[in-house]
């Protein structure tokens, strides 16, 4: 699938924020932000990158209510994905939940890290809702990382209905945080972590701390 180019979500409002208003991190990189190379084990273009753990909601074959969302390499740092949304995924009737959406946003965010061979979590998602996605539509997203300042990485997704060409539903833009492995090993519920560590598969093992679950 060719993506589209993803352009930035258009600024909304304009001026100082407003007495008592939370001022949020950007999620526009810096100025002396830098694209780096795909990292050397990098998935090939076009290759499937598959689900990076089981029960992952967003990606994971074995959650029946889950996105199970299937994303492929690109070129450069870029990543296309598809998901079909599904009828336990409404919120309003016949129509995909917003927060659903975004989370098929945060997903495909996230394996654009697996490009860089690094393990992040998402520190702040923005999302621009710009039209309703029917409950059994498919949603094909094209997400590109932007920058890398230390360990902050910036990206930013569309996604488009029924096809790569289709009408935009939805934009985002979102920063990662570089974490280490301890990350997932001290703060993740330790049966989970256990049985993860456990597992014989030591792909299925290396990949479910590869990249934040
Ligand atoms: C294939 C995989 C797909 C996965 C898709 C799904 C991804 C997810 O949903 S991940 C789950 C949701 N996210 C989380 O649970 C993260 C929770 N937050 C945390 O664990 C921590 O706050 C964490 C790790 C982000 C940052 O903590 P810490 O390592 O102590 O970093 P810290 O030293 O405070 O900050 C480092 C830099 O990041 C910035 N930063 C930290 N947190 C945030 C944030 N939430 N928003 C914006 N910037 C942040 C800091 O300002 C700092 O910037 P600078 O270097 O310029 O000073």
């Amino acid at each position: 699938m060719n993506g589209p180019v993803v352009s930035p979500p258009a600024p909304r409002g304009s001026g100082e924020p407003a007495a008592g208003a939370i001022v949020l991190s950007p999620t526009t990189p810096p100025a002396d932000a830098v694209v780096p190379p795909r990292a050397p084990e990098a998935p090939a273009p076009g290759a499937p990158l598959g689900s990076h753990y089981d029960h992952c909601f967003g990606c994971g074959p074995q959650h029946p209510q889950g996105l199970q969302l299937s994303a492929v390499a690109g070129e450069g740092l870029e990543v296309t994905a598809r998901f079909t949304v599904k009828p336990s995924h409404q919120g309003g009737p016949g129509l995909a939940h917003g927060g659903v959406l975004t989370t098929a946003m945060d997903e495909t965010l996230g394996t654009l890290n697996w490009l860089l061979h690094t393990p992040a979590v998402t520190g702040r998602l923005e999302t621009d809702f710009l039209r309703p996605v029917p409950a059994d539509a498919e949603l094909y997203i094209h997400a590109r990382i932007t920058g890398v300042h230390g360990r902050k990485i910036y990206s930013a997704a569309e996604g488009r209905i029924g096809g790569p060409d289709g009408p935009v539903a939805i934009r985002a833009q979102a920063l990662f945080i570089q974490v280490k492995l301890e990350h997932f090993t001290k703060h993740g519920r330790p049966e989970d972590i256990k049985q993860a560590l456990d597992d014989a598969d030591l792909l299925k093992r290396s990949r479910a701390f590869e990249v934040n679950p």
